[in-house]
């Protein structure tokens, strides 16, 4: 599908999302490995939390959705998932892939598990490496790091005492899942915090898990889960999108309620406000072990900033988004230490700066990131491509916002992956 952006005056509305990508993927993890019923609210159905949910049916899981925003998951308890018969298919999830890696090197059975062709391209050394550590046996091409990837699982895991060496929320889980098998104490050390929804989920569905500054540890076999009402908050990282939308367009007020704000994942906040952008959290509070708070943004002028290090991985998907918000700051943006962005479902490095250029920006693309020279016109009139990366063209239609002519993306229902009511919601906001 092809996406034609006009641009539009303003923003001006009151909108809700679905719910966080990350945790209703974990909810569909950690609800089947529990015992009894857990009722899973405002839950994201999109083709990558669907590709979760249909990988745990095939092990033996009983999730169903009641609606597309409510799941029950009948939780059978962590030992009781069977051979797949067939080869299982995460397609376009990392998330999926690494996190259910995890849960298979822990079975006492045989799987395969594959994606599409940009999944197939994506390390899973990084999981491999650990999980083989603990007792678990893998074969992958490409010498050991790409799917399809043959798991051999086994009952006997091991505990370890992991340092990771690049900071993912998605090697950590798949250690911390594996973990809960293991007779014994696992501990994962990470270089830099990532996301920390794993730790807070098994914690509130009764796990012995501790965590301290980049440290969590997880007592395997004593874990009995118990199923629980999970109420999944709006995604701060679909959010992140309308947020510079507002942000970037005059006279602009945006209301955003129930989004997620755990501090793993608001690096996007802390960063535009250090550029200048006024955004408020009203009406925090925490459901289910996460924070959760209406965000109130309002158009500003934005000042142009460095971000690396430590930071990077609390806004690792938002870097295509605030990209945009760069090329409209004053003065030059630099992004450093983000070589993780070329292992992402495009080399988003290289894809950004790309388009952006189409668009008349002047970017200087690194190794690790990229310069952006900010207070530039952003002249459309061209035709975009997404290469089928669903924050690459949803970051590319509020460009599109605000450019002297309109834009076309290609391949747009690629938002499918992460945001299906992308289109509706972006449609809503311009009209009001
Ligand atoms: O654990 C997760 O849910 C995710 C972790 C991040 O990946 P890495 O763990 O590779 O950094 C992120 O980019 C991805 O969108 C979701
Ligand atoms: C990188 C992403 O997801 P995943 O790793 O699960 O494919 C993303 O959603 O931007």
């Amino acid at each position: 599908m092809n996406f034609e952006v006009i641009p539009t005056e303003n923003i001006n509305a009151e909108i809700t999302l679905p719910g966080d990508k990350s945790i209703s993927h974990r909810a569909l993890i950690i609800g089947s490995i529990a015992e009894g019923e857990t009722k899973i609210h405002n839950f994201l159905s999109s083709e990558d939390t669907l590709s979760t949910l249909n990988i745990l049916n095939s092990i033996g899981a009983n999730i169903k959705h009641i609606d597309k925003s409510e799941i029950i998951v009948e939780g059978n308890g962590k030992d009781n998932f069977v051979e797949p018969s067939n080869v299982l298919n995460a397609k376009n999830s990392g998330t999926t892939m690494r996190l259910m890696m995890g849960v298979l090197s822990a079975q006492n059975f045989y799987s395969v598990i594959t994606g599409d062709d940009s999944l197939r391209g994506r390390p899973m050394k990084r999981v491999i490496d650990p999980l083989s550590k603990m007792g678990g046996r893998f074969y992958a091409r490409k010498n050991g790091e790409l799917a399809p990837i043959t798991i051999l699982g086994t009952k006997d895991i091991s505990p370890i005492v992991y340092k990771t060496p690049v900071a993912s929320a998605q090697v950590k889980s798949a250690i911390l899942l594996a973990g809960l098998y293991a007779k014994g104490e696992t501990k994962v050390i990470e270089p830099a915090r990532s996301r920390d929804h794993t730790e807070r989920m098994l914690k509130y569905f009764g796990a012995d898990i501790i965590q301290k500054d980049t440290t969590v540890v997880i007592q395997g076999l004593t874990n009995k889960l118990k199923g629980q009402e999970f109420f999944v908050p709006g995604d701060i990282s679909s959010a992140s999108f309308f947020i510079v939308a507002a942000l970037i367009t005059k006279n602009s007020t945006l209301l955003i309620k129930n989004v997620g704000t755990n501090p793993t994942r608001t690096g996007i906040l802390s960063v535009l406000k250090m550029m200048g952008a006024d955004i408020k959290i009203i009406n925090e509070k925490t459901l289910n072990n996460e924070p959760v708070g209406d965000l109130l943004v309002k158009s500003s002028s934005l000042k142009g900033t460095e971000i690396k290090g430590e930071m990077i991985p609390s806004i690792i998907d938002e870097i295509p988004i605030l990209a945009i918000a760069a090329t409209q700051a004053n003065g030059k943006t630099s992004i450093k230490d983000a070589k993780e962005l070329r292992y992402k479902e495009t080399d988003r490095i290289k894809t950004i700066t790309k388009e952006l250029k189409k668009l008349g920006i002047d970017v200087l693309e690194k190794e690790d990131g990229f310069d952006i020279i900010g207070s530039q016109k952003i002249r459309g009139n061209c035709t975009c491509e997404s290469y089928n990366d669903h924050r690459i063209a949803m970051s590319l239609a509020i460009a599109g916002l605000i450019a002297d002519n309109p834009i076309k993306i290609n391949n747009f229902e690629c938002v499918n992956i992460s945001f299906p009511e992308f289109t509706e919601i972006f449609e809503k906001i311009r009209s009001k």
